[in-house]
């Protein structure tokens, strides 16, 4: 590949996010002050911070090779982009995040239907229009520059349509939700013709591999122990049995080596059931990626 691929990282929500996937699926991003053009280890790419609602656009129209943004950013603006990957996180977990209906609690609107007539504020202004056409209920969709829960608060709107991750936006705002439109998570998204370059998609191809794997890896731990020969089986029995355990001999010792990778959320119930099955010098440890074929 001659030519550096034009990589767009996305400013605001998922900034964190990104740069911290980057560096662990080995990318070290360095944004120095108010410059929107970071530098990056890497001499096959050049990079840009740019924002989340206009990635698309920009891939689109090939101001960017390829970017990362939000499904909801792509289908706002029913982007002609290909989405190379999904890759799973919001700005602070790594799940979806939902775009809502919201009223205000003590709303008389119970349903969508209810709001035949009525106002709705949102920045997602396209697919909230075309939500509310497909089924037949007329509603005045009005652009919000954000802060958008205030506006059923004071009274400004009806009804939001709003993204949230951790329900802490619409709890202090004593919302109510009475749909969810869609969920939304980061994607990996390419310029169509660059898509077509085999160069420039390999190297795509390779970025996608190396951060799925680096976000696969986040929820997963290394464990490692030692088992007397007579506890082995029990204790690999309590391995869950997605992939084979290794299991090797101690040098000049009857005891076996276990070891495997298992779901994080999982350990906290696993380790004293190892223990009591007879594991002992139990390790756990983090991953920095997890490949695939
Ligand atoms: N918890 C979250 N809150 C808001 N956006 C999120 C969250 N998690 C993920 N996102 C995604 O981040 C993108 C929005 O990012 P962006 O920073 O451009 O907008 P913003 O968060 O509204 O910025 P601002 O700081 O100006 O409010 C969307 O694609 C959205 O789906
Ligand atoms: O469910 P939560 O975890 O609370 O996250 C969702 C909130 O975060 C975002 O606000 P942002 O920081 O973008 O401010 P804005 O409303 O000014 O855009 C979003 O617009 C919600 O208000
Ligand atoms: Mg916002």
């Amino acid at each position: 590949m001659n030519e550096q691929l034009k990589l767009g990282l996305p400013k605001g929500s998922l900034q964190e996010a990104t740069l911290a996937l980057f560096k662990k699926a080995g990318w070290n991003v360095s944004v120095s002050g108010r410059s929107y053009f970071p530098d990056i280890n890497d001499d096959t790419m050049t990079c840009a911070l740019c924002r989340a609602q206009e990635m698309a656009l920009n891939v689109e129209n090939g101001t960017l090779d390829v970017g990362l943004t939000g499904r909801d950013w792509i289908a706002e603006y029913q982007s002609d982009v290909h989405v190379v990957t999904d890759l799973v996180y919001s700005k602070v977990s790594a799940k979806p995040a939902r775009w809502v209906v919201a009223v205000a609690y003590d709303s008389p609107v119970q349903t969508l239907e209810d709001l035949q007539g009525k106002t709705v504020s949102t920045e997602l202004v396209g697919v909230t229009k075309r939500f509310f056409a497909d089924k037949g209920i007329d509603v005045k969709v009005k652009f919000s520059w954000g802060a958008t829960e205030a506006k059923v608060v004071s009274g400004l709107a009806d009804a939001i349509v709003e993204i949230t991750e951790t329900e802490s936006t619409i709890k202090a705002h004593g919302l109510r939700v009475i749909h969810e439109l869609m969920q939304t998570n980061t994607q990996l998204i390419a310029n169509r013709v660059v898509w077509e370059d085999p160069a420039k998609r390999e190297k795509i191809e390779e970025m996608a591999m190396l951060l799925k794997g680096a976000l696969v890896a986040g929820k997963l731990v290394g464990l490692k122990m030692n088992v007397s020969k007579e506890d082995v089986e029990n204790v690999v029995n309590l391995l869950p049995s997605l992939h084979a355990p290794t299991v090797a001999h101690l040098y000049q010792s009857d005891w076996l080596s276990v070891e495997t990778v298992v779901d994080s959320g999982t350990v906290r119930d696993l380790i004293p059931k190892l223990l009591k099955e007879g594991a002992e010098g139990i390790i756990e440890y983090p991953l920095n990626k997890v490949i695939n074929k």
